[in-house]
């Protein structure tokens, strides 16, 4: 028995330990049940570990259940991202184009309103700070979103120094030396550290170095959170700071699944059933990228080489989302000999290069080689021609489609990523359309079905992506079959679809469940809920219709025979 050694409440020897967390001895049963009413608030399913490769990280403390609540938490700091567009520091909401209000009081800090002044988010401490500061200098945060929020963690910081959240912030990762003088230290310099200091707002013992440590802190620890939607339903990204949560690894296939709801309060379930001593990971990245871009973002961002499954398998788990097809045999798929690379980064993307260039990839058929530069060079156009590529038109995205298709296989992430947009637009032509063709809503069936195996790998158990797949995916196939019913067109086959659907759809409302009510994709699955219900009352409906049809049937086939018969003995006489 190893936590804590000595019983939580008689300090006797450690027989049972929480069957809970497994984190806190007892000395038997009884104490256990006794320690319960005082445990049970801090009882939790993780626990923290170190080790040198991941720092502190969490770690499942028992067998958790797919769908089981690991971690519900408030965050510490919301606020602008980097490279935010100018916004309220109150209300999150973007200013209308060529506005600039500010607070009434400090006359500094961007806020729409009054209501927003009242709000509690732009601080009377921060409110007083920045009106002295304003008093002797032309200070302005309208076109700088990037210093907002490291002035707010300085201020908490000075104010509350013994703060328990705050001394924690303090002990998060901030790869401070990885950083120095590197891109991202110098703009943090310009932009944060050199304004506060011009503007008299760091004191005598805040030095540079801590303010790039606070930035360093933000950067690698803070998580993209949706702002609440403006009027026209626009939702802003931000970023915040949640202590707990931020101490989950990263892994390229997450175990867990990550809400956000419009108090930014953070809620993450198990995504697949962890077992106890498993580490609970989090995927920084996105699940739908490559592994280049994977690690590009993760050396760049986060400071460190991913090695997880994903990224060590050249094929990334079958999936084949960065191969690409073979021009020599038609037939295999090239793939990187060495996906993981071979040195360590040290400072942006110059040294990424180098490591890309240092490897070849190969089809793993012919075995026919190609250097790694051609490789990057044709995603690269291919991300271009992407970019490019008016979305809303289905004729020249389905043509960039198929152009794609003779370089890339199909569940290359280029490829998927067009599919995807491709799903948008028919789910818009098809909202449109009274009346779509049966072309058009079996294109997005099909657009749909390419896409879920790659998600069941790489975003196995619940996942967002995969419940709006699914429920895209079942629409059309709902709405052609309803069509072929209100026909009077009754078969096996319709009844076979329907019940197909209905299995999507319920799939769709598992995932979508764990959504915050108010987001676009919780909203999705109330809406899910309703077309299931009425769903299952359209199967009923062509099941009764069918079996009335065939008891018709039979009640014919019956009438026949006698006929038949009756002919038949006609016949015979004759
Ligand atoms: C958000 S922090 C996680 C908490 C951090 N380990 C700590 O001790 O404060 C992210 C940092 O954790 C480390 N990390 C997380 N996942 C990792 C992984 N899969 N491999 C290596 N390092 C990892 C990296 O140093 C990364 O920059």
């Amino acid at each position: 028995m190893v936590p804590g050694d000595r019983c939580a409440v008689c300090e006797g020897t450690v027989s049972v330990l929480c069957s809970q967390c497994g984190t806190v001895g007892y000395c038997g049963p009884e104490h256990r049940k006794d320690h319960w009413p005082e445990h049970k608030t801090l009882c939790t399913p993780y626990c923290i570990q170190r080790s040198e490769k991941l720092g502190r990280y969490l770690v499942a403390s028992r067998d958790i259940k797919a769908g089981e609540l690991i971690l519900k938490e408030k965050p510490l700091v919301v606020g602008p991202r980097v490279d935010s567009a100018p916004i309220c520091v109150a209300c999150y909401q973007p200013f209308p184009l060529h506005q600039q209000p500010r607070c009434s009081v400090c006359l500094v800090a961007p806020v729409c309103g009054v209501h927003c002044e009242r709000n509690g988010r732009h601080t009377s401490t921060e409110c007083n700070i920045l009106k002295e500061a304003a008093k002797k200098y032309s200070l302005t945060l309208s076109d700088n979103s990037q210093i907002v929020l490291p002035l707010r963690c300085l201020l908490q910081l000075r104010n509350s120094p013994t703060d328990p959240n705050w001394v924690s912030f303090l002990e998060m990762e901030s790869h401070v030396e990885k950083r120095r003088d590197t891109l991202i230290w110098r703009d943090h310099q310009l932009n944060v550290v050199d304004v506060l200091r011009e503007n008299g707002l760091l004191t005598s013992v805040e030095d540079a170095d801590f303010v790039q440590k606070i930035c360093g802190i933000l950067d690698v620890n803070s998580f993209e959170v949706r702002g609440p939607p403006s009027k026209s339903g626009q939702t802003e990204k931000l970023r915040g700071i949640y202590l707990r949560a931020s101490l989950m690894a990263h892994d390229c296939v997450a175990n867990t699944h990550l809400a956000v709801d419009d108090d930014f309060e953070m809620s993450i379930h198990a995504s697949v059933p962890i077992t106890r001593g498993h580490p609970i990971y989090f995927n920084y990245t996105s699940a739908m990228q490559g592994t280049w871009n994977r690690q590009m973002h993760l050396r760049e961002g986060k400071y460190f080489d991913c090695t997880c499954r994903r990224c060590s398998d050249p094929t990334e788990l079958g999936t084949h989302m960065s191969s690409l097809r073979c021009v020599r045999c038609y037939k295999g798929f090239i793939i990187s000999t060495n996906p993981i690379g071979t040195l360590t980064p040290k400072q942006g993307s110059q040294q990424v290069e180098a490591v890309s260039a240092g490897t070849y990839w190969e089809c793993n058929k012919c075995k026919h080689r190609y250097h790694s530069n051609l490789i990057r060079t044709t995603v690269s156009q291919a991300r271009c021609l992407l970019d490019g590529v008016d979305r809303s038109d289905i004729r020249a995205t389905e043509y960039l489609l198929r152009r794609l298709l003779r370089t890339f296989p199909p569940q290359h992430f280029v490829i998927l990523e067009l599919k995807q947009t491709l799903v948008a637009a028919y789910r818009d032509t098809i909202l449109r359309d009274p009346n779509p063709t049966r072309k058009i809503l079996n294109r997005k069936t099909e657009l749909c079905r390419d896409m879920l195996p790659v998600l069941q790998v790489v975003e196995p158990g619940i996942s967002r992506l995969r419940g709006i797949a699914l429920y895209e995916l079942q629409d059309p196939i709902v709405t052609l079959a309803l069509r072929e019913m209100q026909a009077g067109d009754f078969s096996q086959d319709l009844l076979k679809r329907l019940k197909e659907a209905e299995g999507y759809l319920r799939e769709a409302v598992t995932q979508l469940l764990y959504e915050p009510t108010h987001s676009a994709e919780g909203q999705l699955g109330r809406v899910a809920m309703q077309d299931l219900q009425r769903l299952r009352y359209s199967i009923q409906r062509a099941e009764i219709m069918m079996a009335e049809n065939g008891r018709d049937h039979r009640g014919l086939s019956t009438a026949k025979s006698e006929i038949s018969k009756k002919r038949g003995g006609r016949k015979r006489k004759t």
